[in-house]
């Protein structure tokens, strides 16, 4: 999952440094940030809609349509994929130390 997360991201910041004519993500880039900031809108609210519905075929195609925006949001506020990978981790250090302090205090 990680690995197309990260070849995604590189080729929106390829796209971004070496514009390329007929993509949708140099559209989004020429347009700028409160394009882009319209799009995740839209995108989170159709993921809700999605689910709501309880179309898991529609939620599983309007998530990857989120996370595509939210990379190409990143990369227009120039944050590193790596920043997002490693407050994930942070949590999870944070998380298991939590349930470990759960399982020593209910000895
Ligand atoms: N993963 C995606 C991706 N996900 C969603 N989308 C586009 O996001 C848009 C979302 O659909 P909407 O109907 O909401 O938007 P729209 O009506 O087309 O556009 P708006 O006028 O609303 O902005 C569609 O045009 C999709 O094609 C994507 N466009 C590109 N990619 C990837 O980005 C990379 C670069 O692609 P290009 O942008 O084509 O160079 C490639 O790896 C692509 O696979």
């Amino acid at each position: 999952m990680t690995d197309i997360l990260r070849a995604l991201y590189e080729t929106i910041v390829d796209r971004k440094n070496n514009p390329v004519a007929e993509s949708y993500t140099n559209y989004l880039f020429t347009k700028g940030e409160d394009k882009i900031l319209k799009k995740v809108g839209e995108e989170a609210t159709e993921v809700l809609i999605a689910a709501k519905n309880n179309d898991k075929e529609e939620l599983v195609y309007e998530i990857a349509d989120l996370t595509f925006h939210c990379l190409v949001l990143l990369a227009e506020k120039g944050i590193a994929l790596e920043d997002v990978k490693k407050e994930l981790e942070r949590r999870q250090g944070k998380l298991s130390k939590t349930a470990d302090r759960k399982e020593i205090e209910s000895l």
